[in-house]
């Protein structure tokens, strides 16, 4: 426990002035297994991988922004506050000090905002290294207590699944839609998203979605933020300390169960020209979209076939060197919606994701991490998730879509839907 002297006043323009202590914490605990059961279902933060990462509870700090301006908005609302914070670090690893953490809507459009949160208290952990962070509005005093482990949550009970907005049905007549206005030549490429709804018989704890997520899902980002709950394979961009990395997906191929077949089943993806196509267009646009905010960049030439246990995807990590102050956040909104999550050319095929898709994608397959005062920090698509009912916590909306080409056939497509929606599935049985 310890008291912290108090800041300089702010200027009465300022924003709130928060008040960070970051120490180093001694554990060999899991980090999920430190999020509280006591907490409201959206107030709980998470960005976990291979043991590494970031949890966090409580709210210090909430932004919301809506339409064409919400990266803009967030950006600007997060420097405010990272300008007038008074920060004691004595980790000064990345993700120590002072974080946010956001997760932002697909479309402009969207009747959902960006949210951004300031978690009261965060444990981080990277490379052996666990650290606690409070965050207080209160110059007076940050209290330190240390975090214990939680009880265990328990599996959600009754789970029922719905269709939501798009049926299977619906989504295979889009699909074919949208293979038809490819032939006619409007699009290179377009990704169409459906959605399923699950209900519980009583309030689903998102910890216990979380758990089974990292357990199962170890090559992936276990994240939470405002009520937003998935595994994603998809990295859009890392900033850390000048490097910029990014983990680019596209082309799919489900798994079997049987690991020769799915050894067989890689190689064919691997030399695929439908998937490889799609993989290229994904890739452009996210080497376009870096390359001015860099001064060199690697693109491997061929992609590497990534290894879920539902799915495997073909995959390339390109690598930047950053050449200018641009956040990880910024990077963010510049490079959505890729051409994994949106189609080739962008602006065409983000339009005819609204003609023919037919639903309000939230804030799934948008931005969703966290960045530190300097802007590093790192932003996941929002995929293999699930968004909480607003005011239910009984109920859970889960999407899932695919790259639509010209070689596209829709049952082939609801099949790879229904296997991108098998973690989320997974995570809410009760076994
Ligand atoms: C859109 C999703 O996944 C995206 C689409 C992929 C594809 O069509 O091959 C692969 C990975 C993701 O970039 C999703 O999981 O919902």
């Amino acid at each position: 426990m310890s008291t912290l002297p108090a800041p300089e006043a702010p200027s009465p323009t300022a924003g709130p002035t928060v008040v960070v202590r970051t120490v180093p914490l001694e554990s060999a605990d899991p980090l999920l297994a430190y999020l509280p059961a006591d907490r409201e279902h959206d107030d709980l933060v998470s960005w976990v991988r291979r043991g590494d990462g970031l949890v966090g509870w409580g709210t210090a700090l909430t932004f919301e922004a809506r339409a064409e301006g919400r990266f803009r908005e967030a950006e600007a609302w997060w420097r405010e506050i990272s300008r007038h914070a008074v920060v004691r670090d004595e980790v000064g690893r990345p993700g120590s000090g002072l974080v946010c953490f956001g997760s932002f809507p697909f479309a402009d459009d969207s009747a959902e905002s960006a949210r951004l949160v300031v978690p009261s208290t965060i444990v981080g952990r990277r490379d052996g290294h666990t650290w606690l962070t409070t965050v207080s509005l209160d110059p007076q005093l940050t209290l330190l207590e240390r975090p214990s482990v939680a009880a265990d949550p328990e599996p959600p009970r009754g789970v029922a699944f719905a269709d939501g907005s798009v049926s299977p049905a619906d989504y295979a007549h889009a699909v074919a839609e949208a293979v038809e206005r490819i032939g006619a030549g409007e699009v290179d490429k377009v990704v169409l998203a459906r959605d399923l709804v699950a209900t519980a018989s009583g309030p689903i704890d998102p910890r216990w979605l979380l758990r089974r997520l990292a357990e199962r899902y170890e090559n992936t980002w276990v994240f939470a933020v405002a009520g937003l709950v998935g595994a994603t394979p998809e990295l859009l961009v890392r900033r850390d300390q000048g490097l910029i990395t990014s983990r680019v997906l596209a082309g799919t191929i489900r798994r079997t169960g049987d690991d020769d077949k799915d050894t067989a089943l890689a190689g064919s993806l691997a030399r695929s020209s439908k998937d490889l196509e799609e993989h290229e267009y994904a890739v452009r646009s996210v080497a376009e979209a870096l390359a001015p905010h860099s001064s060199s960049m690697n693109v491997p030439e061929a992609p590497f076939v990534l290894h879920l246990p539902n799915v495997m995807h073909l995959a390339t990590d390109v690598a930047a060197v950053s050449a200018d102050d641009a956040s990880s956040l910024t990077l963010a909104a510049s490079l959505h919606p890729s051409a994994a999550v949106g189609g080739t050319p962008t602006a065409r095929a983000v339009e005819l994701i609204a003609e023919l898709e037919h639903m309000d994608r939230g804030r799934y397959a948008g931005p969703v991490g966290w960045m530190d005062t300097h802007g590093d920090g790192a932003w996941g698509i929002a995929l293999r998730s699930g968004a909480f009912a607003a005011d239910d916590p009984s109920q859970i909306t889960l999407y899932a879509g695919c790259g639509i080409v010209a070689g596209s056939d829709p049952e082939s497509e609801v099949a790879e839907s229904n296997a991108k929606l098998i973690p989320m599935r997974d995570a809410l049985a009760s076994d």
